[in-house]
């Protein structure tokens, strides 16, 4: 496959035109009377058509066909996904997950759509307030069926997706964004596995930088958008829509490929990054900093610095904190944190916690490194050195009190069962004739 181009920018106005119509925009306005190469505009909005300029956001297409030309949605039921958080009894706990089972392909083909499980979530599609957190397994591509929006985290195994809006490729380490209504397919490459957010009604921003200054963290020119690529294809057999609405699936047959946009312009996008682009900021002097100093995006709430979810990372870096104890101090936060792991060691756990696995401590959850981590760390010798080198361990931290899953919690047959067991050897260093000076 020949090497996909992208633009770049977060956020931007952006136009394409597949370079076999030239021309296909159309010139000073939007809505022509007659289309060039006779195509219909479009318009996919994804913002209040009143939004303050700065959160605006719709792009015109210009399509082969106008999207609604399709047979009538009909419910289908997906026994994975899941929108009502009352399945199972709230649970409190530390969770984690080990690696979930990829299916293998001599037992059945799973694509992207089968393969995806929700694990756990808080909120209502319906009021659009809310988050939803899936895992995909999966061994098949997809074929003829597409889906609608959503935020991707390969852990084993690129993905190419293709969208209205043109192509991407996103391999671990890289992330990426479609957004509501967009539509997509998922194609695999053999085994493979990956994490989803999903948030209703809100989408991600970059976050502000306050007296970091005007670059850091993940800088806009890294974010990368597809360029306009169409296929004019006619499917017989019928394509099939796959529409998530108010949480549950509905399929629709057209009989033509809805990647059929040979020109568009707008800010409304699909976009992917890549992880090893993010520049991060921490202590040069001493204690560890709250994780929010790793946040590549945030879907803000209403209430000002609360987010639905911030999307953290904890990408290879330089420990060289002074008289402090390095890795993540013990806590109880008033937000959800759910983590996952796309591959290396988590430096606050180095064992237990494994690639294609997941945790989730949830609102006041104590939480915090394991008995190694702990030992070691009091003890070494703090020289500069790099911390989680070849790593990447990610956070969803939310202010939802978040619900896990039938599935999550019996279904899968993942959860850790010993995971409250890292912390029992925990000792008390208690030495109440400790004075200053003395060890
Ligand atoms: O719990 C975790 O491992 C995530 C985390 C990391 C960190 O560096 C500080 C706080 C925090 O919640
Ligand atoms: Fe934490």
């Amino acid at each position: 496959m020949a090497e996909l181009k992208y633009m770049t920018g977060f956020g931007n106005e952006f136009a394409t035109e597949d370079p076999r119509c030239q021309g296909a925009l159309p010139d000073g306005q939007n809505n022509p009377q007659v289309c060039p190469y006779g195509l219909y505009a479009e318009q996919l909005s994804g913002s209040a058509f009143t939004c303050p300029r700065p959160a605006n956001k719709r792009s015109w297409l210009y399509r082969i066909r106008p999207s609604v030309c399709h047979k009538p949605f009909t419910a289908v039921h997906h026994e994975g996904l899941v929108d009502r958080w009352d399945e199972v009894e709230p649970d409190p706990n530390q969770l984690r997950w080990l690696p979930f089972a990829i299916p293998k392909a001599a037992e059945g083909k799973v694509d992207f759509v089968m393969g995806l499980h929700t694990i756990c979530g808080a909120g209502d599609t319906r009021a659009r307030s809310g988050i939803a957190i899936h895992v995909y397994t999966c061994n098949s591509s997809m074929i003829d069926r597409w889906v609608l929006s959503l935020y991707f985290m390969p852990q084993q195994g690129k993905i190419l997706i293709t969208t209205e809006f043109g192509k991407m490729m996103v391999e671990p380490n890289e992330i990426c964004v479609v957004q509501q209504g967009m539509r997509f397919s998922v194609d695999v490459f053999g085994e493979t596995r990956g994490y989803v957010l999903e948030v209703f009604g809100v989408h991600f921003e970059l976050p502000d930088l306050g007296p970091i200054g005007a670059n850091g963290l993940a800088n806009p020119r890294d974010f990368l958008v597809p360029v306009a690529w169409y296929e004019d294809r006619e499917v017989p057999g019928g394509y099939t829509v796959v529409n998530k609405f108010q949480g549950k699936l509905f399929l629709s047959q057209q009989h033509f490929s809805p990647f059929d946009v040979v020109a568009w312009h707008g800010n409304y996008t699909p976009y992917k990054y890549n992880l090893d682009n993010f520049m991060a900021v921490n202590t040069v002097t001493f204690d560890h900093a709250d994780p929010s100093i790793f946040t590549v995006l945030t879907a803000k709430s209403t209430r000002p610095g609360v987010a639905v979810a911030d999307f953290v990372i904890f990408p290879p870096r330089w420990g060289v904190a002074d008289h402090t104890f390095r890795p993540p101090y013990y806590h109880r936060n008033c937000m959800s944190e759910f983590m996952g792991l796309i591959k290396g060691h988590y430096e606050a756990k180095e064992e237990g916690f494994l690639p294609g696995g997941a945790s989730l401590h949830s609102i006041m959850t104590p939480h915090g490194p394991d008995v190694d981590c702990f030992e070691k760390n009091s003890t070494a010798m703090l020289k500069p050195e790099r911390v989680a080198e070849e790593t990447m361990a990610f956070m969803f931290e939310s202010s939802l009190s978040m619900v896990v899953t039938r599935w999550g919690l019996q279904t899968c047959q993942r959860l850790d069962k010993n995971y409250y067991k890292c912390w029992e050897g925990l000792q008390s260093h208690f030495n109440p004739n400790w004075k200053p000076g003395s060890k």
